[in-house]
């Protein structure tokens, strides 16, 4: 498997410019090996200033948790995909359960935003999941294909080879409820398979899958041992550099 491993901090709302600094400053030479595991953090819009500072010239990936789908004009409050680019971002994150929950995005948004995303040379990570109610009711798997569906329409084999798509059921994210990595690994599949149905099996083999919700030290290494899953989308457990360099340095 070609594939290469990609560990994720989602800092959401937590960190201010200087902690952001002396995060960074705390892992940025304890970093595996880039062709080993890809190291991402994604912080809010106002830290990545001393993000990209910090992080310059290391092996740390970075990028941000959200963005707009237009780059200009009269959007007060949002955030341009092409700055982002600007500022030498990698990734943004976008459809995460918090933000279709809390601001209410759809996945015609998310399907817009990940088409501005790519026309600015960035990657972005594409977040799924079912609630609890979903998951009760046996119906998690035609959720997911719809998001994944709804969030890939119009993009080509070409992007979703490159871009990640994170699967975090809602019941595990901040809740200590990990899911299964059983669980975990048969919605990644399922995941994989869709990309598959809807491109080819070569776009399915490059595209990485990552499993979030409650992903910690101690279970990283058996959700990683999954053949389908390719990385970890990580929020509480990505706010100490100790705990976060136990993650990205899970193979050692
Ligand atoms: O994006 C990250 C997820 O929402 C998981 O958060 P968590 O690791 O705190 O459960």
């Amino acid at each position: 498997m070609s594939r290469t491993p990609i560990i994720a901090g989602n800092w959401k709302l937590h960190m201010n410019p200087e902690q952001t600094t002396e995060f960074v400053d705390a892992v940025k030479d304890k970093l595996p090996d880039p062709s080993k595991v890809e190291s991402l953090i994604c912080a809010p819009a106002v830290d990545l200033d001393a993000l990209r500072k910090a992080a310059k010239g290391s092996n740390l990936h970075i990028g941000a948790e959200n963005c707009y789908f237009e780059d200009e004009g009269a959007y007060t409050g949002e955030t341009s995909p092409k700055v982002l680019k600007e500022m030498g971002m990698d990734y943004v994150i976008i459809g995460h359960s918090e933000r279709r929950g809390y601001f209410h995005e759809t996945d015609e948004d998310i399907n817009k935003k990940a088409k501005a995303i790519f026309a600015n040379g960035l990657k972005p990570i594409i977040c799924c999941g079912e609630s609890l109610e979903t998951r009760e009711a046996n119906k998690q798997e035609d959720w997911v294909v719809a998001q994944i569906k709804a969030a890939l329409d119009g993009l080509t084999a070409e992007q979703v080879s490159s871009l990640v798509i994170a699967y975090e059921p809602i019941w595990a994210i901040g809740t200590g409820k990990t899911a299964s990595s059983d669980q975990a690994e048969e919605m990644c599949k399922t995941i994989r398979e869709t990309v598959k149905d809807l491109y080819n099996e070569e776009t399915a083999e490059n595209v990485r899958i990552q499993y979030g919700g409650s992903v910690k030290p101690a279970n990283v290494k058996e959700l990683m041992s999954k053949p389908d899953i390719d990385g970890g989308l990580v929020g509480g457990a990505s706010l100490k550099p100790e705990s976060f360099l136990e993650l990205v340095n899970y193979q050692d």
